[in-house]
């Protein structure tokens, strides 16, 4: 239950605020209203066209905080009760976005309009009115490491220079402009700079955060469950779609990306620390990932095979993964991040931040949470006939 005496890194009451979160209904705002709800008594105003992954919390009204949030379904393109919301709060939380990786090839347009046009009244609107901003970036727009550039038997391949990845240091490397795959992290890099360039120049107080892989439950959709059937999720979704259905798991290009993984609940904690902290949050760029937890995706889709086993009491495939090429998978213009590992120093240094949870432990959870979910439907799915 939320106290009132919550205290600041600082030792400073925290004061009550209002929150508007824009992309409130996702899978990283649900679990940010569920932690303001618990935990603080911060008000929330959350804009979304959708709400399911929230609905939990806005209904019934006789939850202890029912008062203390309110939906807003909006499509921020165009809706112009956005800058009424925003003048409203306190804090604006922006984490609207086109941010699946099977749309950045296929759908260019969309993602960089998503992810820098429509995100441009956002950062208008809180500079105008002197509101602080928090805005959600990404870790692709390191794009690829320097390392990946090096001969396959360099040893600085071994040396961290190469490939950790510094808010204040690395450089953003893409691909070419035919690699269509980079539509998202160069629109995102661009409102990051603009953004940037408000504090600099107009003194909008801002956070940027960096998310590297957040993963959990509510995370995007199932196929044919609760999204569309041919959609194609991020990577949890796909392997616990694989999963659930019985079927191998697909390893792009083999599998050989290397990412780091980090259970939402940790993360949140650091986005609470920030909405929490402003003098310590507002002016920077914050990597939140979690750099003990890394694996090729081989091993993870291997890892998350071995513990669906485990908690769905159901024997894993003789044969669990197959091999796909990016082209097949995800279409002309794909293109991938080679490893991403997050330097911690900024935000140790300012939030006093680290993440807890291994890499198996979250997928337990997880694929728990994904078994008890869907298990049941997809097997009504796939017992259904076929219509002709
Ligand atoms: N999950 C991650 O690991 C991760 C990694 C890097 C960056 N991010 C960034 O974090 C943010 C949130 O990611 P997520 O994983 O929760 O994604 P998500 O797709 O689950 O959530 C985004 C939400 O924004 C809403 N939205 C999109 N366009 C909108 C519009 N025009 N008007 C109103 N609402 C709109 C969507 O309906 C959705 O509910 C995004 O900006 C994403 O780029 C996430
Ligand atoms: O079924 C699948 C799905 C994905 N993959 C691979 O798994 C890796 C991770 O894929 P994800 O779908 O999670 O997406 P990425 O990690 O590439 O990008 C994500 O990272 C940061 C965020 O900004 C976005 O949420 C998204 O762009 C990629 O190498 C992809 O090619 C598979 O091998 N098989």
């Amino acid at each position: 239950m939320a106290s009132a005496a919550r205290l600041d890194l600082d030792g400073n009451a925290i004061k009550p605020m209002t929150i508007c979160m824009i992309g409130a209904g996702g899978f990283i705002g649900s679990h940010l209203c569920e932690k303001l709800m618990a935990e603080t008594m911060h008000k929330v105003l959350a804009v979304d066209v959708y709400n399911d992954k929230i609905r939990h919390l806005l209904e019934p009204a006789t939850h202890p905080w029912s008062d203390r949030i309110q939906f807003h379904r909006i499509n921020i393109k165009h809706d112009s009760r956005l800058e009424g919301l925003i003048k409203m709060a306190d804090l604006t939380v922006n984490l609207a976005a086109i941010c699946t990786p099977a749309d950045y090839n296929t759908r260019p347009l969309d993602t960089i309009y998503s992810n820098f046009i429509d995100a441009l009244p956002v950062v208008k609107y809180c500079s105008e009115n002197n509101k602080r901003l928090i805005h959600f970036s990404t870790c692709e727009v390191y794009g690829k490491t320097i390392r990946s550039f090096l001969p396959k038997d360099s040893p600085l391949r071994q040396d961290p220079a190469y490939y950790l990845l510094k808010e204040d240091a690395s450089p953003c490397i893409f691909g070419s402009i035919e690699k269509q795959r980079w539509s998202y992290a160069c629109a995102k890099q661009l409102i990051e700079r603009l953004i940037y360039a408000e504090g600099a120049e107009n003194g909008l107080e801002f956070t940027i955060v960096r998310p590297f892989n957040w993963i959990g439950p509510r995370m995007d959709f199932i196929p044919g469950i609760d999204g569309p059937s041919g959609g194609v999720p991020r990577v949890l979704a796909c392997f616990s779609n694989n999963l659930l259905r019985h079927e191998p798991l697909k390893l792009v290009d083999g599998g050989q990306s290397q990412r780091t993984f980090v259970y939402i609940k940790d993360a949140i904690e650091a986005v609470l620390l920030m909405i929490d902290n402003p003098g310590r949050a507002n002016g920077h760029i914050f990597n939140v990932g979690n750099p003990n937890n890394e694996a090729t995706v081989r091993q993870l889709a291997e890892m998350m095979t071995e513990v669906y086993a485990k908690v769905s009491g159901e024997p894993s495939l003789e044969v669990p993964t197959v091999d796909v090429s990016s082209k097949e998978f995800y279409g002309e213009g794909y293109d991938d991040s080679d490893k991403r590992i997050p330097d911690m120093t900024i935000i140790n240094k300012q939030l006093g931040w680290n993440p807890k949870t291994s890499l198996w432990d979250l997928l337990e959870s997880t694929l728990t949470y994904q078994h008890r979910t869907y298990a049941e439907a997809i097997k009504q799915a796939i017992a259904k006939p076929v219509a002709s």
